[in-house]
């Protein structure tokens, strides 16, 4: 049995912001298939110690980062995790990362190194009469890691994932006494990127193999447009990069057993779910599809050429139902569009349940991202009979075949993909979207597609399991 450690920043259903979380919960049960046992080390923040009840201390920390911090285990919903309960760094009003108005904490890069140096004496010491073969890093929340194992001589191998390569975690030079870190290590071949510390780089330079959410992403990192400033680190690691594509928990997002939705097996069943969306956003009848979005609402995700692009949506009959909660100035912009149209329909916020009733409810769901690592709500829209419409980028290429003459004539097609990533082209979208949506036999043909594509963690989880055995040398 290999014994890996999750480091990593958010796990659902405790604490969630994005797919970071959704990965963090659902690897885990799929690994422990194959044989690997996995324990995911999480920051007690408040939202989550209110949820773990009264774990068991396993270990405690005199003084990490300006106070005494304990780690607590506990098992959630089938998932093993070490909680780091230090309350000067995680139990505060506000959200994960940042205050009710959405600045950052100000000690973001002590509050996540505690997690990486806590994560460097469990592979070290071990905990709980558990010792780590593997430690998984997750994002830059995570990429200190292997700087403070190195500082304690631990030759555990640590392997580290990029699920938004956008986020760095750089923090002041005048930190690295502070954060105890070696300045010897502060070089261009270490973590310093442009006179800062890096914790994302720290990361790509101390991981014996690193990955990220798709082989198209892993591929458009090599190049300066998607790689942020890290695509020459990762040219240089090229030879220890790959991709692996991320699955979705089929148990949580199963159309027959959803208890958020009236629960359907074939596409006609979604009928009922969509007449019960279309209340809940308050919307009418319409002729064309009945498009869905579920994002964090960022300059990623590409909501600006959603709105620029809408009328040809309008134009085709179609509608849109919209959840999401970020940037102000996006949200502003979305409220607009649905006080001027009768067919838009806008909820800021983050709920759960809602997104569940969105992917049985709606027609298509839109992923308009301007970079995407992989995507997982184009997943859920599959899984549900939901035509997804995404921009041909990173994990959306991978995840969808385009409704191309050729793959709609072979029958293979599962949704539409746009090219390039601009307002045009998703307007030449929507219009085919509309013409597919007209043709009803093709439309059900796409629907029963989507549901047939594999979407679990069957086969990544082997891909993970294959990385661990080859550092490892492990066989089983
Ligand atoms: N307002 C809201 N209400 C309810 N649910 C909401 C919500 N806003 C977002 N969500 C949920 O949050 C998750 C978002 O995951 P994504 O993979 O789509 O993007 P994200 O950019 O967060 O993840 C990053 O990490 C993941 C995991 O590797 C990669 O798939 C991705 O490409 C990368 O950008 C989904 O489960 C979605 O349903």
């Amino acid at each position: 049995m290999t014994k890996a450690l999750f480091v990593v920043s958010e796990c659902a259903p405790l604490v969630k912001t994005g797919g970071l979380a959704d990965v963090a919960g659902a690897l885990p049960g799929a690994l422990a298939q194959h044989g690997v046992a996995v324990r995911v080390l999480l920051p007690g923040y408040r939202v989550v110690l209110g949820q773990i009840g009264k774990a068991k201390v396993v270990a405690t920390y005199k003084d990490l980062f300006g106070g005494t911090a304990k780690l607590r285990a506990c098992n959630i919903v089938g998932v093993d995790l070490l909680i780091l309960d230090a309350p000067h760094l995680y139990d505060r009003d506000g959200a994960i990362y940042g205050d009710a108005t959405g600045r950052d904490w100000p000690d973001n890069p002590e509050r996540f190194a505690a997690l990486c140096k806590v994560g460097a004496m469990i592979a070290a010491e071990g905990v709980d009469g558990w010792t780590p073969d593997i430690v998984h890093g997750h994002d830059w929340q995570a990429g200190l890691t292997p700087e403070y194992m190195r500082a304690l001589g631990v030759d555990v191998p640590f392997v580290f994932t990029i699920h938004n390569i956008a986020f760095h975690g750089n923090a002041d030079a005048g930190k690295l006494k502070a954060l105890g870190l070696d300045p010897a290590r502060f070089t261009t071949e270490g973590f310093e990127f442009w006179g800062q510390i890096s914790a994302l780089k720290a990361g790509l330079v101390g991981a014996a193999k690193i990955n990220t959410v798709s082989q198209t992403y892993a591929e458009e990192l090599l190049t300066p447009e998607f790689g942020i400033g890290m695509d020459g680190v990762l040219r240089m690691r090229q030879a220890d990069l790959s991709g692996i594509v991320n699955g979705i928990d089929l148990d949580a997002w199963n159309p027959l057993t959803d208890p958020n939705i009236t629960p359907y097996k074939t596409a006609s069943g979604k009928d009922a779910n969509k007449k019960a969306l279309r209340k809940t956003f308050g919307l009418g009848k319409a002729d064309g599809p009945l498009c869905v979005l579920v994002s964090r609402l960022t300059e990623q995700k590409g909501i600006d050429l959603l709105l620029e692009a809408l009328p040809a949506l309008l134009d085709r009959g179609g509608q849109l139902a919209l959840l999401g909660s970020g940037d102000p100035k996006l949200e502003v912009a979305l409220l607009e569009a649905a006080a001027s149209h009768a067919n838009v329909a806008v909820k800021i916020g983050y709920d759960e349940a809602l997104s569940h009733k969105m992917m049985a409810g709606g027609d298509a769901i839109l992923v308009p991202s301007r970079f995407e690592p992989c995507g997982l709500t184009q997943l859920y829209g599959l899984r549900y009979g939901t035509v997804p419409l995404v921009a041909l980028t990173g994990g959306l290429a991978d995840t969808v075949i385009n409704a191309s003459p050729a793959a709609l004539a072979r029958g293979v097609a599962t949704g539409v993909q746009f090219f390039p990533i601009n307002a045009q082209a998703l307007a030449n979208a929507f219009t085919r979207l509309g013409d597919l949506y007209a043709d009803s036999k093709t439309w059900k043909a796409m629907q029963r597609n989507a549901m047939k594509q594999p979407v679990g963690w069957e086969t990544s989880a082997l891909a993970y399991k294959a990385i661990y055995a080859d550092l490892t040398g492990a066989t089983s």
